[in-house]
């Protein structure tokens, strides 16, 4: 008998009867976000996949005035690129992250293992497609679809779940695929203890005379107020996730001002207020000397905080004044970060993967037609609870 819990042979005598069991088979969990160009040659189809996307920027004639916008940007973009090594880093620390969250669930949930993630970008390769077609070959049965955005907007995760849902109509008409979603998770305890210990670290770091005054900038990607103002709750829970962090980090002892600013607004339309850039500015010019940068909204590096936040903020910093400005590193591969993956999607799994279809538009006269489908085909997918 005893060598029946030993070995190899044991991990699949353990697996199956469970799979069997709770009737979900082989599981795949889908890391959904937006992607990156690899190289410079992918940067221009890169934008006009951005800009051709009724989710994130409605144009009048998308095609024409879309591939318009994003022809203008490319050499500037390129240029942005270059500065960061030539491309994205988000696929390579996705990867990462997938890896890691999958070792951390076969060690604590082997019952539910072997557990295998794959990455579904919206604007890039590895795609939501390439990554349908890959697991249907796989023999999956369900998927996870995890978002990597932690606070909704009907621009980055709402996009890419109506992908979704238009690749696996197209790719799985048969439906083979079962679905549940993790369409948000702000405020998860190990997503905010992982961001405390990144903004920790840089308050450590300040000089003494400073280290209580000195501002956290938390700062978060943009959103035209058009978007906001259809209700889009990425704001509030951008917010949420800020004040949790504030709380734990007066839990350790760190009370300095904070505040939530909003970075990388592009074109005419307006956008949120105050800009991360605007708010350096006038911290330089209102005698501060020291900063510390959080982005809040970015689970990994990528443009926005290397090149953004780095370089570009950093510059003005420097001509404001602030001879100090530390910027939080991303969560990239943080052990607990790793760990608060891990650990949403066991919940998930634990709870009989609860899934909400209450994620689009609060006002449904708003509602798009795909977004309506969307909604409807995830509401299809969930489970009655037991
Ligand atoms: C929380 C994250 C993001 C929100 C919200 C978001 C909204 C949003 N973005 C654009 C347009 C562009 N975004 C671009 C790059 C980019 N955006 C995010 C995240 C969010 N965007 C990330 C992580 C990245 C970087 C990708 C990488 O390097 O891997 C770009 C391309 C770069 C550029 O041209 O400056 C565009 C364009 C809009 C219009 C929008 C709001 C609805
Ligand atoms: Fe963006
Ligand atoms: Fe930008």
């Amino acid at each position: 008998m005893a060598t029946l819990l030993t070995g190899s042979s044991t991990s699949s005598i353990l697996t199956r009867p469970y799979s069997a069991r709770a009737g979900i088979g082989e599981l795949g969990i889908l890391m959904m976000n937006m992607g990156g160009p690899r190289t410079q040659d992918d940067v221009a189809q890169f934008l006009s996949n951005i800009f051709l996307d009724r989710d994130i920027i409605k144009l009048p004639m998308q095609k024409t005035l879309g591939q318009f916008i994003a022809r203008r940007r490319v050499e500037k973009v390129k240029r942005q690129y270059m500065q960061i090594g030539g491309g994205s880093p988000i696929e390579k620390w996705t990867r990462i992250q997938g890896e890691g969250m999958v070792n951390a669930l076969d060690r604590q949930s082997p019952e539910t293992g072997p557990h295998k993630y794959y990455v579904g970008f919206r604007y890039t390769e590895p795609s939501i497609r390439s990554a349908i077609e890959e697991m249907l070959r796989d023999n999956i049965d369900h998927v996870i679809a995890f978002t990597q955005y932690q606070q909704y907007s009907g621009s980055t995760t709402g996009s890419n779940f109506n992908e979704l849902y238009r690749a696996q109509k197209q790719l799985d008409p048969g439906s083979k695929l079962r679905w549940s979603f993790i369409d948000r998770w702000g405020t998860h305890p190990k997503l905010i203890s992982a961001f405390a210990d990144r903004v920790e670290a840089q308050v450590q770091r300040l000089e003494d005379d400073v280290r209580q005054e000195t501002p956290i900038l938390f700062s978060a990607h943009s959103l035209p107020l058009n978007v906001v103002d259809r209700g889009d709750p990425y704001v509030a829970e951008v917010g949420g996730t800020v004040a949790y962090v504030v709380d734990e980090l007066r839990r350790r002892g760190i009370t300095n001002p904070y505040r939530l600013t909003w970075q990388s607004a592009v074109g005419p339309l307006r956008w949120l207020a105050p800009q991360t850039e605007d708010a350096i500015k006038s911290y330089g010019a209102n005698g501060y000397r020291s900063l510390v940068m959080v982005p809040i909204a970015f689970t990994s590096d990528h443009i926005e905080t290397l090149y953004e936040l780095d370089i570009e903020y950093g510059e003005t910093a420097q001509k404001a004044g602030i001879s100090q400005y530390l910027r939080a590193e991303a969560l990239n591969d943080h052990p607990p970060f790793i760990d608060a993956l891990a650990t949403i999607v066991k919940e998930h799994i634990d709870a009989d993967f609860p899934t909400s279809a209450q994620l689009l538009l609060p006002d449904p006269g708003e509602e798009s037609k795909q977004t309506t489908l969307t909604r409807q085909w995830i509401a299809s997918q969930a489970r009655p609870l037991k």
